[in-house]
């Protein structure tokens, strides 16, 4: 455990917190994980990147997808859970060699506060803060903080407080991979009458979403202005996604893609279903020097 004095001391103050290595767990070469556990759920969340890699509500199960290959290994992202994509989402604007989905899912963030405001919710707060490694990939100070509450909904509130001295173009998502058993089964709605951006051909051409979504091949779109709520559907369980201040919905499945990515492997896209919620293409902001953007969403299963 790699910790420092003030917290061990956040995390000895509230009740069902705990930290253990990824290794036995999880491959790889060991992380460290936060447990958060109360009356309402259970989460696990990686200080690497501040990854929520599993949550399930009381009584249910795993809200989160990982995949049987993924990797916990120190600077490389995990496959599944919920990266977040940020300061740029996908690969970067002007420099394809940087890292794709931008830096902060490969730091290590710090504990800054956790409590207890209900026997069945416990909140974290994780930040990040730049340093070396980063300014050498985004020359601009920052803070990021991600308040995480767990209980029988995960809530998320991701702050970017941009500290540069100009105006900068950012670009963000929390890239969810939602647990849905058999994708070729999973429904998404609340994307219908929408327009989404087909990512896969090098035109990039935009198209009307007709009805609800439901994959049927390799899939890669982000879709613009969406409403708040979407829902994934499973002959199992109704997942409800719920966002008021992004604006975007990124749908990726790699499908047999995936065999090839050593971290998915053979056979295993039929799990996963990734719906994103986050601020990308023409709803990439611009933060003024100072100001705070907040990207939040709420997972709960209906
Ligand atoms: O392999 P990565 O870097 O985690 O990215 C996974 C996928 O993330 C999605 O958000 C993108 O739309 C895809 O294009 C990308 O392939």
């Amino acid at each position: 455990m790699s910790l420092s004095q003030t917290e061990q001391q956040i995390l000895a103050s509230v009740p069902g917190l705990a930290i253990v290595s990824s290794t036995g767990t999880y491959a790889g070469a060991g992380l460290d994980l936060l447990t958060v556990e109360n009356a309402g759920g259970q989460a696990t969340i990686a200080l690497q990147g501040a990854h929520v890699v599993s949550f399930t509500p009381r009584g249910g199960e795993d809200v989160m997808w990982i995949s049987p290959n993924a990797q916990f290994a120190a600077g490389e992202a995990i496959r599944g859970g919920i990266p977040l994509c940020l300061p740029w989402f996908g690969p970067h604007p002007q420099d394809e060699d940087k890292p794709k989905h931008g830096f902060a899912r490969n730091e290590i963030w710090t504990l800054v506060e956790a409590s207890q405001p209900a026997a069945d919710v416990t909140r974290v707060t994780l930040e990040l803060r730049d340093n070396d490694a980063t300014r050498a990939l985004w020359p601009h100070a920052f803070v990021y903080r991600l308040a995480i509450s767990v209980g029988k909904a995960l809530h998320l509130d991701l702050a970017i407080e941009h500290k540069g001295n100009a105006p900068q173009l950012h670009s963000l998502a929390l890239h969810t991979y939602f647990n849905v058993g058999k994708v070729t089964d999973a429904v998404i709605t609340g994307l219908a009458g929408t327009t989404f951006i087909d990512t896969i051909p090098k035109d990039k051409p935009r198209h009307k979403q007709e009805g609800d979504v439901q994959l049927v091949g390799p899939t890669d779109r982000v879709y613009v202005d969406v409403p708040r709520t979407q829902h994934i559907k499973t002959p199992a369980r109704s997942i409800k996604i719920d966002s008021a201040d992004t604006h975007c919905a990124i749908v990726w499945n790699a499908w047999t893609n995936a065999d090839k990515i050593a971290d998915i492997g053979p056979g295993n896209y039929v799990g996963y279903l990734c719906v994103e919620r986050g601020d990308a293409w023409e709803f990439s902001p611009t933060l003024q020097p100072g100001q705070v953007h907040h990207a939040t969403m709420t997972l709960s299963v209906e």
